[in-house]
């Protein structure tokens, strides 16, 4: 189906690299269906041209906002002006997807032509390697076919849910900010191993095959977290020293925290969004 859209990418930051990225990788869509642009930036843009061998000639906001699918990747506060700027562009024959965090579809389906299908995602930056966790909420004007264009664009680039638009803020907060506290983990877990007398190269390797594997049990036994982590735990062992001084520390609470701060940040960029509309 996607082999005969075209794509236009609004924005070409680390979002758009990640998802034309994977839907290159996986050959969902070829070089020649993709145009992209940015805005004052332009050495970004030529990268992104060089790495991906994208057609210069394509990189214009008239392609771009006459794409089947236009995919809007600029940053929450720059979704007004893209909008009051190229709207009146778009038309109902095309469709919307938003990667802006925060941004409701009913603000959007306000600066678009008619009733344009508008979609609201929340991708992560794991799609550069074909494993993002993506939730899409249709807006109000989103036949079931439109929907399924934007499922298999996402699916070609990791999983993909549909939720329902109430849940975003909490997909935002926990999946779309989540490899950022991995990474963290991955530092303080790299610098901890180095605090512990191995190599910075040892250290690295033994922590990134520690996160795999931990994720691929996750995934490929079914089993509970909670589970898998008492069988790490042997009673009065290692695991149990260490865990018990992350208790202390209330990492649980900490990570919690996290996630409805960056849940409550979503609804606030929302707002004030919306304000300067
Ligand atoms: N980085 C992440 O992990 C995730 C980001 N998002 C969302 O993706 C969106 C983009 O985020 P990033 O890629 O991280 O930001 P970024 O800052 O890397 O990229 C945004 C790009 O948009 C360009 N831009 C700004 N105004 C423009 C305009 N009027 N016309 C054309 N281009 C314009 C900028 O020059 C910049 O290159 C944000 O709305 C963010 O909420 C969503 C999920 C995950
Ligand atoms: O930090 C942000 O605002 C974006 C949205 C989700 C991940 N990154």
């Amino acid at each position: 189906m996607l082999q005969e859209r075209t794509i236009g990418f609004i924005g070409a930051g680390s979002m758009a690299e990640a998802i034309l990225a994977g839907l290159l990788r996986q050959k969902e869509v070829s070089r020649k269906q993709i145009s992209i642009i940015n805005r004052e930036d332009q050495e970004r843009l030529k990268e992104l041209t060089e790495r991906y061998r994208l057609d210069e000639t394509k990189q214009r906001i008239e392609t771009v906002a006459k794409s089947d699918i236009v995919i809007l990747a600029v940053k929450p506060k720059d979704v007004p002006e893209v909008l009051q700027t190229w709207g009146h562009l778009f038309s109902e024959d095309q469709m919307l997807l938003s990667v802006a965090a925060g941004i409701s579809t009913s603000l959007l389906e306000q600066h678009v032509a008619g009733k344009m299908a508008v979609i609201r995602v929340m991708p992560n930056t794991s799609c550069a390697v074909g494993q993002s966790a993506t939730a899409i909420c249709p807006g109000s004007h989103v036949s079931p076919e439109q929907l399924e264009t934007a499922r298999l664009i996402f699916r070609s680039i990791g999983s993909v849910i549909v939720v329902d638009e109430s849940l975003m803020d909490a997909v935002t907060g926990l999946s779309g900010s989540g490899p950022a506290y991995v990474y963290y983990l991955a530092e303080s877990l790299e610098a901890a191993g180095i605090s512990a007398g191995l190599s910075p190269e040892t250290s690295r390797a033994l922590t990134v095959q520690t996160l795999l594997g931990a994720s691929q049990m996750l995934l490929k036994t079914g089993k509970a977290a909670e589970e898998l982590r008492r069988e790490v735990t042997s009673p009065g062992g290692t695991t149990m020293a260490g865990l018990e001084v992350l208790d202390q520390y209330q990492l649980d609470e900490a990570i919690k925290k996290a996630v409805l701060r960056a849940k409550a940040r979503s609804v606030e960029m929302g707002q004030q969004i919306a304000i300067t509309f």
